[in-house]
């Protein structure tokens, strides 16, 4: 069968076909033509037949032929012709010239002009059979060759591209540990192009430090599971190199190789060759990892370390002191009221402040001083190596000093000063959660001190500390069990001498303690949530108190109810307080609520709705502390604000040094905004005389009458003593 299957080659692309070897006799003999063309058909080939040489060229340029058997002399053009044409075209059909004539010169002529083979007639049958048979063979051979060549050459080009389009470094070495092949990847990841590479010793891009542990991956023999696996090297880019980027870094890569060998499936038998290996850039990994790690044992804000860096620090320091035997401090910084600045001027203007404090605390360290960031505002240092108690002190000093001067952030001046507390290694623990434990306590102690102050922890702090906890326990119970009382504090008019209103203050008549202090108590009612039920009580109370006096037809007074943030946030506080005057048949004008400067800036638009709305009502607003909370004067105008009360701290100045200044300003400003003025704390005769030449319209203080009992003040009220009487005329 000469039907076989055929690779052919149509416009470059392979064909695999079966076909009959397809043959064209060209012969202008017409005996000889269709004689050979007869053999060929009944030795299995498809032959065609063409008259001439024009024939010939118009059938060669219509199809394709495996082979031709052709006659140079031809009445019309020569066979060479017909091979001329055959080249010019580019055809690789192979060409049998068969010819009478058999000189030297015919057959060189044939052979030149690109004819396989050439056979002169009269020829034998079967000679001519062998001759066609050749060159189809031949042809076909050919074929099959440039085929597999070029299967070859395309599985080349893809294994480059895919070796060289790898997000990887893949290399290898020679026996001697020098390049023989890098991928393209080597330009970006190291900077360095093919040829700089090539011929190079791996050494030549390792990082130096990693020599060591280099050697056994670059040298590798193994191959298999024993060969070399995920190895973290780094690896140094090329440092010339500007132009890409890459100059002087260091890429972190994991690294796995093998041994190469001639016949790699028997590296026993064979010859080693070198190393293969391909390295992964994990430079952004080994960054992530850092970052999170970072974050881990850091305050972000302020970068310091943070507690769980703290917490390892110390117990690091306990080791040491210990094997040592000497002594160190853990010392707890806490920011006094950051939470007003926080919530008046924002959390942007808080981390600013954050950020200044912690630049001037390390101001105060010392080489080996660890400062922390605990949280919100809660610093904590680690002093190591203390000689003495003094060298705390003289820290603490430092501290307080760099902290003395004020902030500038946001166009704003800001003072910060911190409580301070103090535990001793190993006086005060032996553990690094006692040691903060102690220290908490110690800053708890310098808190309630006043703040801005150091304290050092000692055993007898611990007592105070579970008074807290007992004293918040009994405060859950203080108003199921009438423990709560209104105080009032009389306001007198300064021209008319008359009490025109009074403060309710609460106290605590604790049934052991004695009566307590509302700033002992009202901090932690605030802070445990208990302060909404005790603002209604004291508003009922109040109410209450106003309907005795009215019905006992007493002169007409305004009591004036402190309101704590957490108050006013409630969704019902409008509500409750209009209620509250309902329920007892009250005037709204007899009460006024006193709301501080910070309330206010917690959350401006929420407040001044809700202060809307008790102003329509007809209650009273006023600013109580006025003068020292952050805040903006914007608001005296925004908002509807009846009362300033200048705050107890500025009018002791006209005392203390005589400067008037701050409540001149005060008092200027609320009259040419029409507003009502409340001197506070007023104790002395010369602060009187001063408010009284200032026009103040009222004050409240000591100097007239402490806060007195329900009695009391029913007293005052029925006997109608101005208090003021007492000092008409000074
Ligand atoms: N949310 C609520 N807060 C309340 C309530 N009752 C009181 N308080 C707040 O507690 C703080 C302490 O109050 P108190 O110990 O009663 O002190 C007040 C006065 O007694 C004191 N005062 C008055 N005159 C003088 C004086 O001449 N000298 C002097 N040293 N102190 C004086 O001042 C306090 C009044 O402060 P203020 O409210 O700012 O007008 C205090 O902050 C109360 O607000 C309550 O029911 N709810």
């Amino acid at each position: 069968m000469l039907a076989e299957l055929k690779k052919r080659i149509i416009d470059g692309q392979v064909h695999e076909v079966f076909s009959v070897p397809r043959i064209l006799v060209v012969d202008d003999e017409p005996l000889l033509r269709d004689s050979l063309r007869d053999i060929l058909l009944q030795n299995g080939y498809e032959a065609s037949a063409a008259r001439n040489g024009r024939d010939a060229l118009v059938q060669i340029a219509r199809q394709h032929f495996d082979a031709i058997l052709l006659d140079l002399f031809m009445p019309d053009i020569h066979g060479t012709e017909v091979l001329d044409f055959i080249a010019k075209r580019g055809l690789d059909t192979p060409v049998i010239v068969v010819s009478g004539d058999d000189s030297v010169d015919s057959v060189i002529n044939a052979l030149r002009g690109g004819a396989q083979d050439f056979l002169r007639k009269p020829y034998q049958p079967d000679e001519m059979l062998k001759r066609v048979g050749n060159v189809i063979q031949r042809r076909r051979l050919e074929l099959e060759n440039r085929s597999v060549l070029q299967q070859m050459e395309q599985s080349e080009k893809w294994h480059r591209f895919l070796v060289n389009s790898s997000p990887d470094f893949i290399y290898t070495l020679d026996c001697e540990g020098r390049f023989t092949f890098v991928n393209d990847r080597v330009e970006s990841l190291l900077g360095y192009k093919h040829d700089e590479l090539l011929g190079q010793h791996y050494t030549a891009v390792v990082f130096d430090d990693d020599f060591n542990q280099a050697q056994y991956v670059f040298n590798e023999r193994r191959t298999g599971k024993r060969a070399s696996r995920y190895v973290e090297l780094r690896l140094k880019c090329k440092e010339c190199s500007r132009s890409n980027g890459a100059e002087g870094r260091i890429l972190v890569v994991e690294l796995n190789a093998i041994g190469m060998y001639e016949q790699p499936d028997n590296k026993f038998a064979s010859r080693y060759l070198g190393t293969y290996g391909v390295a992964k850039d994990i430079s952004e990994r080994k960054k992530a990892e850092e970052t999170i790690h970072y974050q881990a044992y850091h305050d972000l804000l302020t970068g310091l370390p943070n507690r769980v860096l703290f917490k390892d620090r110390l117990n690091l320091a306990i080791a040491q002191a210990r094997r040592s035997s000497e002594m160190f401090a853990v010392m707890c910084l806490d920011m006094d009221h950051f939470k007003v600045v926080n919530d008046t001027l924002g959390h942007v203007v808080g981390d600013e402040l954050l950020l200044a404090v912690t630049a001037r605390l390390h101001g105060c360290l010392r080489e080996g001083d660890t400062l922390a960031r605990m949280g919100g505002d809660e610093f904590c240092l680690l002093l190591p190596q203390i000689s003495g108690i003094e060298v705390v002190g003289s820290i603490a000093e430092k501290v307080t000093v760099a902290l003395s001067k004020p902030f500038h952030i946001d166009h704003r001046e800001l003072f910060a000063t911190v409580s301070i507390g103090v535990s001793l290694y190993p006086a005060d623990g032996e553990t690094g959660d006692s040691l903060i434990k102690h220290a908490d306590i110690a800053l708890y102690h310098a808190k309630t001190c006043g703040r801005d102050n150091c304290q050092l922890f000692h055993m007898g702090m611990n007592v105070p500390l579970s008074n807290r906890l007992s004293l918040e326990n009994d405060l859950r119970h203080a108003l199921e069990r009438n423990q709560l009382v209104a105080y009032y504090q009389p306001q007198v008019d300064l021209k008319r001498g008359h009490i025109v209103g009074f403060e309710c203050l609460i106290r605590w008549q604790h049934p052991v303690r004695g009566l307590i202090s509302p700033a002992e108590f009202i901090p932690l009612a605030e802070e445990t949530g208990m302060i909404t039920a005790i603002g209604k009580w004291m508003l009922d109370t109040a109410c209450q108190q106003l309907k005795v006096w009215k019905t006992r037809e007493l002169p007409p007074v305004r009591l004036a109810i402190n309101i704590s943030p957490r108050q006013m946030e409630q969704p019902d506080f409008v509500e409750h307080i209009l209620n509250a005057l309902h329920q007892h048949g009250l005037d709204q004008g007899m009460l006024e609520v006193e709301i501080t400067e910070n309330l206010i800036m917690k959350d401006v638009e929420r407040t001044v709705e809700k202060l809307k709305q008790l102003s329509a009502s007809g209650i009273k607003i006023a600013i109580d502390d006025f003068g020292t909370g952050y805040s903006s004067l914007n608001y005296l105008k925004k908002f509807p604000i009846h009362t300033i009360k200048i705050d107890q701290s500025f009018i002791a100045d006209i005392e203390r040094d005589g400067d008037t200044s701050i409540v001149t300003a005060i008092i200027a400003m609320a009259k040419g905004l029409h507003l009502n003025l409340i001197a506070e704390g007023v104790e002395t005769e010369n602060q009187l005389a001063f408010l009284r030449r200032m026009e103040c319209d009222e004050i409240q203080g000591y100097l007239l009458s402490e806060p007195l009992t329900a009695q009391a003040a029913t007293t005052m009220l029925i006997e109608n003593i101005t208090p003021l009487a007492m000092f008409a005329g000074r």
